[in-house]
């Protein structure tokens, strides 16, 4: 297919035909499509089916069974839409360098929280990735917010600093892949990558400094404070975490804008005050936001968590090519890189990296209106940031109009009262801003950057509803994606043959468990508000079947309510020696059979398109009917207190396994793929679905009675799914099952099994 770009502005003006910067490349999936469309009419076969059987009147675990069934269906439909158009995309930095034209400046934001749940180190090769970027490190000023107001977090950057006018120069002179120092020494990387003489002594010099910092930095965290808090420190000297002024520092300014130097290296620790809500992430992103453009001011922003390294070097050139690439800049508002993973262990036991995930819905919101906005590795348009529509970007002339007809008065109502922020806002809407502020010196700003990091800045204006990200939902990211779209804005993310970013995905149980239900919580806030996809594409420009691809992920909670109840439905039939699925004599039981096998199949097949291992299919299957059953159903259900107010939302940051960040990826420990327990009630639903389950294959081997084949398989693939949980019944320590959850799921499976039995009998 003929690529659908041309090229960027600059061309038009130039009579040298250029070579397109990125390319579309459509993929081939008929037969995909083919095997999604029969499964759905196996689904609706098998609801006609019960519409039209005898049985349809006269039994309870029929009507659930319908029920549940419909809601698979209308679920299946959403998970087609979203997969049907997988896209791709190619990009060629290297005809972007061909071009000549200058680069444009882009300011990029790290985000860490909490010192404890994410050790300093990583956030440090989180930084020195980025500061060793191919591009022009003048263009480049790289900004921490530190929300955990920690001492150890800006020593760290302080030293890492220092180490970084070694490692940058380094990564840059042979060229290295990998520029984030523990995963380049732990077997990323070794002392023949490059064969000119000086390249070993260099390499040992530079790892040998590196373990240093490791070493300084570790020294720090075991004192808990780094040094005497004077000097550079003063501003931490008696402060909390969450009650401080704002603090901003200049940790390394690149002065002379040496085009061989390194990027300017700001750390922040916004203003906290217990009585002004912070909106946690997306709170600090609005922070970093406006303190870049008072200081900066880049018209292109990049965002990644503070544990998630640049795992390939031109990640910003290739970025670019889709930013600057296409005729019209409406093409790509922003660009999201895939969130990939690294440390993944073998077969991936946890179900947490998302490969088949991203290959197949994330392409296929590649056809839609785009990827969704994941919260890191995302480039941003600062304008579209800053809440302009399609329309208003697209005619600059009428803008710059109605921006200057506006005073700066009316600029700081909607963006607050910073003058100088306001100044670096206009410049931005009106898209004549292209290059960094380069007249002023760095330290000349930080009065205005202080200012705009203030806890009660946004109080009246724009910020969190129409200009930054948007408040309202522990999903920041998914809710601003959907409002910049609902703008008319598309977005892209190009195909890279290394990753472009790689982070830290949880381990155990209890983590996955947290982490899932604040991003279910995220979701239902989100459908439960005004913004949901599907008003939402009733009065904006978001697109229908990208509002339905929302829907499918937003309703993950409310999934979990219908298949908690189908997992029910084998054992209950079996406590009370009735059917809910078709019986072996019933010509419909093919359809079951046929849809059994089929779906697997269908999914063992990405799987193994991905190159992964059956293993790794089996696994995730298991782990998504764990999820479901526990973490899923959990932020279902705990939402609606919240809703009603009757408890709080938080944003519980997610430990970043230091051992597995350090000591590298490579390191196979058998233990790290075992399931954790703990004592959080979240393990109870899929303990006792283990128990109802347990229960029913064993009346069935005493009782003899076969009749159910159906419910028997059932309940018999519901046991191995929850494999790790039996497990658990019989280890202690973190790997088992803690008695009172035992004793509670036990109980929860006695009183199901009577009830059953006492509603059958009443039927
Ligand atoms: O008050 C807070 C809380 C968190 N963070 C940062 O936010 C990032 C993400 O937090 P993490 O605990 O790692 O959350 P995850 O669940 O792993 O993050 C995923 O989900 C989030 C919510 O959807 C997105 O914001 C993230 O980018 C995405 O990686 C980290 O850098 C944190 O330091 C803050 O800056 N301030
Ligand atoms: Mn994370």
């Amino acid at each position: 297919m003929e690529s659908k770009c041309l090229s960027s502005p600059s061309t038009m003006a130039n009579p040298i035909p250029y070579l397109p910067l990125q390319e579309i490349i459509p993929r081939k999936n008929t037969l995909k499509r083919a095997v999604e469309v029969t499964i759905f009419f196996l689904l609706l076969s098998l609801l006609s089916y019960r519409l039209l059987s005898d049985n349809y009147n006269n039994s309870l675990a029929w009507h659930l069974a319908f029920l549940c069934e419909s809601w698979f269906t209308f679920f299946w439909l959403l998970f087609i839409n979203v997969k049907w158009n997988p896209l791709q995309y190619r990009t060629y930095p290297q005809r972007l360098l061909n071009r000549g034209v200058e680069l444009p400046p882009v300011d990029i934001f790290v985000t860490t929280a909490d010192p404890v749940l994410e050790p300093p180190i990583i956030t440090v090769n989180t930084v020195l990735s980025l500061l060793a970027l191919d591009y022009p490190p003048h263009k480049l000023a790289c900004y921490v917010s530190d929300d955990g107001a920690s001492p150890l977090t800006f020593y760290s950057l302080m030293e890492a600093s220092k180490f970084a006018k070694l490692w940058v120069p380094f990564c840059k002179k042979h060229n290295i892949q990998v520029r984030a120092p523990f995963m380049y020494f732990s077997g990323g990387g070794n002392a023949t990558d490059d064969i000119s003489l000086e390249f070993p002594q260099e390499w040992r010099k530079i790892k040998n400094e590196y373990e240093q910092l490791c070493n300084r930095i570790e020294e720090a965290v075991q004192r808990g404070i780094p040094c005497e808090l004077t000097g550079e420190f003063a501003d931490f000297s008696g402060i909390e975490g969450r009650n401080h002024p704002s603090i901003v520092k200049v940790i390394w300014e690149n002065k002379e804008n040496f085009s061989d130097g390194i990027p300017h290296l700001i750390y922040l620790s916004r203003e906290k005050q217990p009585k002004h809500p912070h909106h946690y992430k997306a709170g600090a992103m609005n922070v970093l936001t406006r303190v870049s453009g008072v200081i900066t001011n880049s018209p292109f922003m990049l965002n990644v968590d503070c544990d998630m390294f640049a795992n390939n070097p031109q990640v910003v050139l290739h970025a670019m090519c889709l930013l600057l690439g296409f005729e019209n800049e409406t093409e790509s508002g922003f660009v999201q890189h895939p969130q990939m993973f690294y440390g993944g262990l073998k077969d991936d036991p946890f179900g947490n990296q998302y490969v088949v995930l991203v290959e197949y819905v994330l392409r296929g919101f590649l056809g839609l209106q785009g990827p969704i906005y994941a919260g890191t590795g995302c480039f941003h348009r600062r304008k579209v940031i800053y809440g302009l529509s399609v329309d208003e970007a697209e005619n600059k002339g009428r803008n710059l109009g109605v921006v200057n007809g506006k005073s700066l008065e009316t600029l700081r109502a909607k963006f607050g009262d910073s003058i100088e922020f306001a100044e670096s806002a206009k410049l931005i809407m009106c898209g004549t801003n292209n290059s960094m502020n380069r007249s002023r010196c760095l330290s000349s700003c930080i009065k205005a950057a202080i200012h705009v990091a203030s806890s009660v800045y946004e109080y009246n204006t724009d910020w969190g509803t129409k200009v930054g990200l948007v408040y309202g939902s522990t999903t920041e990211d998914l809710l601003t994606g959907l409002s910049i779209h609902a703008r008319g804005w598309r977005s892209v993310y190009p195909d890279l043959d290394s990753p472009a970013f790689l982070g830290c995905a949880p381990t155990g149980g209890p983590i996955i468990m947290t982490q899932m239900t604040r991003w279910i919580t995220g979701f239902l806030e989100i459908l439960f508000s005004i913004r949901n996809p599907i008003l939402t594409t009733l009065a904006t420009k978001l697109q229908f079947r990208q509002s339905l691809a929302y829907l499918y992920i937003m309703l993950w909670g409310p999934y979990s309510l219908p298949e908690f109840c189908y997992a029910l439905l084998p054992a209950y039939s079996i406590f009370t020696k009735t059917h809910f699925l078709p019986t072996v004599s019933e010509p419909a039981i093919f359809i079951l059979v046929a849809l059994f096998i089929i779906y697997n199949l269908y999914t063992l097949s990405e799987y193994i398109q991905c190159r992964l291992s059956i293993r790794a299919w089996w696994n995730n299957m298991r782990m998504s009917r764990i999820i479901v059953s526990s973490a899923c159903l959990f932020g279902f259900l705990g939402f609606f207190p919240k809703l009603l107010g009757l408890s709080d939302k938080v944003f519980n940051v997610t430990p970043k396994d230091q051992a597995t960040s350090i000591q590298g990826a490579n390191v196979e420990d058998a233990d790290r793929g075992r399931f954790t327990f703990n004592e959080s009630p979240i393990f109870v639903p899929p303990t006792a679905l283990l128990f109802v389950n347990l229960t029913a294959l064993a009346m069935v081997f005493l009782d003899g009675s076969w009749l159910g084949i159906g419910e028997i398989v059932c309940s018999a693939w519901m046991v191995l799914s929850l494999l790790p949980f039996l497990k658990g019944l019989f280890r202690r320590g973190i790997y088992g099952i803690p008695w009172p959850t035992i004793w509670k799921s036990a109980t929860l499976a006695f009183l199901f099994l009577h009830f059953s039995r006492q509603w059958a009998s009443k039927g």
